[in-house]
């Protein structure tokens, strides 16, 4: 009889290379954090998880890791009640927005949340492999053998600001129309992507226009979106869905709230979608009866982990609305489980969002690959990926040495004050 009893868990905080990409916030940083969770059973099964790896995670993790011990690898409920009896620290999650509010809002219990979920993973990476079954079995079998992402593209900058510690890419500088074109050329050459997501709200909204307008001359017909993080006004919102209503498959967070989102839907006459209005099941119910979103992007590290993403996926497939994923920066540890995910949900009709390809670095023996814009659904047990010491105690090492430069706590406004000491992050509407 196999032992399931949790005698071990490892808490491996990183910094992970990130390109100089730009958003309403400001500049991703040269590095950013990533927390590695192993879960190890009594006949020494390990399973990985991974989830933001900012202070105020780990804060929460090591008191939970430390209660886990003992526990079952199966017992995946537990682990919620678990976390309630972690207390988070209210200056952590009063008044503040998490990376300026990209993550919508910020609440004890969505910290608790964003905790579990690199738990969960890897309590379900460790099952499967302990069951010799893959991590989307677990989660009632796969409907896909592949799953659809879509290229994220980003205004960026060649290089971070020169003096900087920084790793180089080979992406080149995207700041006009003609750059985002070319970016997304290579990532259709890279990566075979069929569709395109411009990451917006960096610009004036009328040069936002004009790169996706280049976007749909350059690739007529494909699946087009633009996703200012709610920097702009209803009115705002209003102009660039009239001018854009043709090629765009959905407008993403145009504006900051609820009610603007649901105005700006009324209007629209293109379907919105968020990853900012709609974060955690409390936001749910008015924002489906004022009609403010078309399409949630789930995000299994905020919603709690992947059985709570096909939870949302049951609640907008009863109340018509879409679901696909939302990304923030991730190794492919999270991009293996969103793919097992993804394969589970039936209603899901969007390509996901995914920042993998912007990560040169991995902590994989073998980096996962997109054929076709689509990632393969691993059948072998577990998540089907496999952790490199190596390059995880390097990327560990480089987290050691930074105690004190700044970069253990995404700072998007920080990276861009480098380059702008005036920058502060804007107030929003931003236009
Ligand atoms: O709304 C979104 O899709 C995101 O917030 C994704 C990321 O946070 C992205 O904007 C970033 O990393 O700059
Ligand atoms: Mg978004």
């Amino acid at each position: 009889m196999t032992d399931l009893t949790i005698t071990d868990v490892r808490l491996t905080p990183i910094l992970v290379a990130d390109p100089p990409l730009l958003n309403t916030q400001g500049l991703h940083q040269p590095y950013t954090p990533r927390l590695i969770v192993e879960v190890v059973t009594a006949d020494g099964v390990a399973g990985v998880g991974e989830t933001y790896g900012d202070a105020k995670y780990l804060e929460l993790a090591r008191p939970f890791a430390e209660r886990l011990i003992g526990r079952q690898v199966a017992d995946l409920n537990g682990l919620f009640t678990l976390a309630d009896e972690v207390a988070v620290d209210d200056s952590r999650v009063q008044n503040q927005v998490d990376v300026g509010g990209l993550r919508g809002v910020q609440t004890a219990d969505k910290l608790r949340l964003s905790v579990v979920s690199g738990f969960e993973v890897a309590c379900l990476d460790a099952l499967g492999k302990a069951l010799g079954q893959p991590v989307h079995a677990l989660l009632g079998g796969k409907l896909r053998d592949s799953v659809e992402y879509s290229a994220y593209l980003f205004y960026k900058y060649a290089d971070h600001p020169a003096g900087i510690a920084s790793e180089k890419d080979d992406w080149g500088a995207a700041l006009d129309p003609a750059g985002v074109v070319e970016q997304a050329r290579l990532f259709n050459e890279r990566y075979g992507f069929e569709s395109f997501k411009l990451k917006g709200g960096c610009f004036a909204p009328d040069e936002e226009i004009a790169a996706v307008r280049a976007l749909a001359e350059a690739f007529p017909g494909r699946p087009l979106r633009l996703d200012p993080n709610g920097a702009w006004s209803v009115e705002t919102s209003l102009k660039v869905a009239d001018e854009l209503r043709d090629v765009l498959e959905y407008l993403e967070d145009p504006a900051l709230g609820t009610p603007a989102m649901a105005e700006v839907a009324a209007r629209a006459g293109v379907p919105l979608a968020t990853n900012m209005c709609v974060t955690t099941f409390a936001e749910i119910k008015e924002a489906f009866t004022t009609g403010a979103v078309q399409v949630v992007l789930s995000d299994h590290h905020y919603w709690g982990g992947l059985r709570n993403t096909q939870q949302l996926a049951a609640i907008c497939r009863t109340f018509g609305v879409g679901i696909s994923m939302h990304s923030n920066t991730h190794l492919g540890i999270s991009l293996a489980a969103m793919t097992h995910v993804a394969s589970t949900v039936p209603n899901l009709h969007h390509a996901c969002d995914s920042h993998y390809p912007w990560q040169s670095e991995d902590v994989l023996t073998e980096r996962l690959t997109f054929e076709g814009g689509r990632v393969a659904v691993s059948d072998a047990p577990g998540l089907g990926v496999e952790l490199d010491r190596d390059k995880v105690e390097l990327l560990h090492q480089r987290w050691l040495d930074d105690a004190f430069a700044g970069l253990r706590d995404r700072d998007d406004a920080a990276a861009m004050r480098v380059l702008d000491p005036e920058w502060v992050t804007p107030a929003v509407p931003r236009w």
